[in-house]
């Protein structure tokens, strides 16, 4: 069996600069993993039969990101063998903060290695992006500038403070944000270097806090205590600090109501570091036997 986590992302900026003529829309983004987020467990079925427990409330298996990831390397592959998939769900979905897209990049290489595929990172991230937007920074696992749709990545290396997350309590469809004709699309093309070094900001948010009053009224709120933004297409909203005490007191004085979590920021997610140490422990005891 083999266990391994699914991340949480933040958008630390996020900066649409314009649309294609496929509807999708070109972006400017800076990714990063926090140590928080849903857990996934992978037992090797013989006779190709993919299962998936507990199922998700509102999402039938067929739909689950999950399935859908080991259904897709099952027709890529040929491979006749299936899985039994736990997942443990800490994530709140559809809240920005890319949980169903990480669970299906765990899903993608977790599979590739308990079937034996050998298939590459590279490979593995090109098909997670026929899933979701948002699959291949899970599957690469290293903080990164984004464009186009958020599948070419420039290696970045930000501050990784600790993270007060919020959730307001509503779901943003995707989808509606980008369809949404107020929704700005014409921030400049910039470089790395000139975006790391101008105000970080979420071209998302006005828009998204004009349709969910809630969450203008959360982010209100928390910009008490720090500098705070949306990731993503929302709800989710974040804080940073630097020290772990001072943003666990600002989660105690949430409203009621809230939910939210504190966690670290890494640059190497923890998906990438479970990965490691599984190679470490399989090659120190080939090196023992
Ligand atoms: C907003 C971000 O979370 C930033 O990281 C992502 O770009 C969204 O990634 P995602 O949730 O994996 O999105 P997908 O499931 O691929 O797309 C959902 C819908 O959002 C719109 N969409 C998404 C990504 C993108 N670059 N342009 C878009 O216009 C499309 O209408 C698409 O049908
Ligand atoms: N394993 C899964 N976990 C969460 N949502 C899933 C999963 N599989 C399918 N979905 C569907 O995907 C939708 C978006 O979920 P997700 O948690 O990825 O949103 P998000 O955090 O807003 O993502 P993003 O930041 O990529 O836009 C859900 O509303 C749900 O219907």
């Amino acid at each position: 069996m083999m266990v391994l986590p699914a991340p949480a992302k933040l958008n630390l900026f996020l900066y649409i600069t314009g649309r294609r003529d496929d509807g999708y829309h070109n972006l400017q983004t800076l990714f990063q993993f926090v140590d928080h987020g849903d857990s996934l467990s992978f037992a090797t079925a013989p006779d190709g039969e993919l299962t998936l427990s507990p199922p998700l409330p509102g999402v039938s298996p067929e739909q689950n990101l999950i399935i859908k990831a080991a259904r897709l390397l099952q027709s890529k592959t040929g491979c006749t063998k299936g899985a039994h998939i736990t997942l443990i769900k800490r994530l709140p979905m559809g809240g920005g903060l890319g949980g169903g897209s990480s669970d299906a990049a765990t899903t993608l290489v977790a599979l590739n290695r308990l079937w034996q595929l050998g298939l590459s990172t590279e490979q593995l991230a090109r098909l997670g992006l026929t899933l979701g937007a948002d699959v291949p920074v899970f599957i690469r696992g290293q903080a990164a500038f984004a464009e186009g749709v958020g599948d070419i990545f420039t290696p970045a290396h930000p501050p990784e403070p600790w993270y007060l997350v919020l959730h307001p309590d509503i779901e943003v469809a995707t989808a509606a944000i980008f369809n949404d004709p107020d929704l700005p699309r014409n921030s400049p093309v910039l470089s790395l270097q000139q975006r790391l070094l101008l105000p970080w900001e979420n071209d998302c948010e006005a828009l998204v806090k004009k349709r969910h009053p809630e969450v203008a009224k959360l982010l209100g709120w928390l910009l008490e205590y720090a500098p705070s933004r949306m990731t993503g297409t929302g709800a989710c909203i974040f804080a940073s600090f630097d020290r772990r005490e001072a943003a666990e007191e600002a989660l105690a004085k949430a409203p009621e109501g809230v939910r939210g979590f504190v966690a670290k920021g890494c640059n190497t997610s923890p998906l990438f570091s479970a990965l490691q140490q599984m190679n470490a422990a399989s090659s120190s005891s080939n090196t023992a036997t």
